[in-house]
């Protein structure tokens, strides 16, 4: 990896950073609660396992005067609390289209209301960002608490999720095969379902729907720590709802899909209304996605199923027969953030012929900034990204291109919200037919 300036924000004065570690947990939930009021007791919160890979979880500490505590010899005490804080996941085999690559995946960042809008963030992100170089990621990938708060920083919006209210008892269209499964319902156990259930995601995203592709963003739970917090069902996260219970479909003895679930009821006047919130879908084919929601759409009591985060192209979406009856949004799932355009544009494969020159504006790394020649067949390995003097075809924000890199959003479509200079018009057409991959990115779960 080429050398790269450092980044040059730093924090205000009377802030430092702090490495932070497992002794700091209680410091880090009372934080996390200031960021995100949830009504958790930081007790209770504290009974879950941490997810955190502690050596790359950042504080923001402030220090001043301590207004409570009694002058010692006419001097006053200093205090130390923290205020902000940032940390990553380590995705070292992060899916882009055709491959993977690594990734740093942004999480956990939060600034105590009353130090908010001094740029502290701002600070964070410059960490963030020279950390994640250092360790030779070339991407960085988040989800975002609210919309407006990454595309500053270069981020852009690379897949979307759909959310769906689907009526108890819809119709699907028929799967051959789907009837041959055996099901099983059981409460979410770590220890009996977590490396089951890991296999069978991890498959899935590697060959979708019977083509050989892979789904661009499915990022697995890498560390042992990811793992432990997403099996275990901690209360604060209940929401009032039953514990987390599973669906597992099987066919000739072999598990072939599962999906997560939580049921909630209130009883009114005329009887029971019940609501089903659905985890993430995971099936090796279409036949076990409708096993899955065969179930999902039909537990007594339950009048509707809200299914979360899937893909805009889940077979659920082409197997209802009435898909507008469901009410589906689209919220924006994986933002991404291409740290090293060179290495990150290399690092993924193309579904057409491209030979291409961008050319990339980036305020953040200068680094990325310039002209840069992609050459590429349809779907080999092979691909080149090299810094060129020639004529740019298209000019564009690395936002932007963070935007299209999972394959999701198009050039095309995003030259015409007039986010593309185009400056050869052929160019535009093959180069966004490229960039575009046949299978939608999605990461299934929040991280
Ligand atoms: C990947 C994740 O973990 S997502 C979770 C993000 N965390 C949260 O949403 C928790 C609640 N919010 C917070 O903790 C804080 O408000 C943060 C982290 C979002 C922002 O921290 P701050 O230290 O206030 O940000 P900072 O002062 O560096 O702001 C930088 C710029 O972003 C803008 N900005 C910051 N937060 C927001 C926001 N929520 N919406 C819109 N703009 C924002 C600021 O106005 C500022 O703009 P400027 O440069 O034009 O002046």
């Amino acid at each position: 990896m080429p050398e790269r300036p450092a980044p040059t924000a730093s924090l205000p004065p009377g802030y430092r950073f702090r490495d932070l570690g497992p002794a700091d947990q209680r410091d880090v939930l009372t934080l996390d609660g200031w960021a995100f009021p949830t009504g958790a007791s930081v007790e209770s919160l504290a009974e879950a396992p941490s997810p955190l890979s502690w050596d790359r979880a950042v504080g923001v500490f402030h220090d001043a005067d301590d207004p409570d505590a009694v002058p010692v010899d006419g001097a006053v005490p200093v205090r130390s609390d923290l205020v902000g804080m940032h940390a990553s996941y380590p995705f070292a085999r992060f899916p882009v289209p055709g491959g993977t690559t690594r990734a740093s995946g942004l999480t956990w960042v939060a600034v105590h209301p009353g130090h908010r809008r001094r740029g502290l963030l701002t600070a964070m992100i410059d960490a963030h960002v020279s950390r994640s170089l250092a360790r030779g990621e070339a991407v960085s990938v988040l989800f975002a608490a609210e919309a407006t708060i990454y595309g500053r920083f270069g981020y852009g919006v690379a897949a979307q999720d759909l959310r769906l209210t689907v009526p108890r008892r819809a119709a699907l269209r028929d799967v051959p095969g789907a009837a041959e499964h055996t099901v099983r319902i059981e409460t979410v156990d770590p220890d009996r379902h977590a490396a089951l259930c890991e296999d069978l995601h991890e498959r899935a995203g590697r060959d979708v729907g019977g083509s050989g592709l892979n789904r661009p963003g499915w990022v697995s739970r890498e560390t042992s720590e990811l793992r432990r917090y997403f099996w275990t069902d901690h209360e604060a996260t209940r929401e009032g709802r039953e514990p987390q219970r599973i669906v597992i479909v099987e066919r000739d003895g072999e598990p072939r899909g599962y999906t997560t679930f939580r049921r909630k009821l209130s009883w009114e006047t005329l009887g029971a209304r019940g609501w089903v919130s659905g985890g993430e879908v995971v099936a090796l084919d279409a036949a076990a996605a409708k096993a899955l929601y065969d179930v999902l759409l039909d537990l007594d009591l339950t009048d509707e199923v809200r299914p979360f985060m899937i893909a805009p192209d889940d077979p659920l979406v082409h197997l209802l027969a009435s898909y507008r009856g469901a009410a589906p949004t689209l919220y924006d799932n994986l933002w991404v953030r291409l740290l090293d355009v060179p290495v990150a544009l290399a690092a993924r494969r193309y579904a057409g012929e491209v030979d291409v020159v961008l050319e990339v504006r980036d305020a953040l790394l200068p680094a990325n900034a310039g002209r840069w020649r992609l050459r590429a067949s349809a779907f080999e390995d092979g691909v080149s990204a090299e810094r060129t003097t020639d004529a740019a075809d298209l000019s564009l924000d690395v936002r932007d291109l963070g935007s299209v890199y999972l394959g999701g959003p198009t050039l095309a479509a995003l030259a015409g919200a007039g986010l593309v200079e185009v400056h050869s018009s052929g160019a535009l057409a093959a180069a966004s037919a490229a960039f575009a991959w046949p299978v939608a990115p999605l990461s299934s779960w929040v991280f």
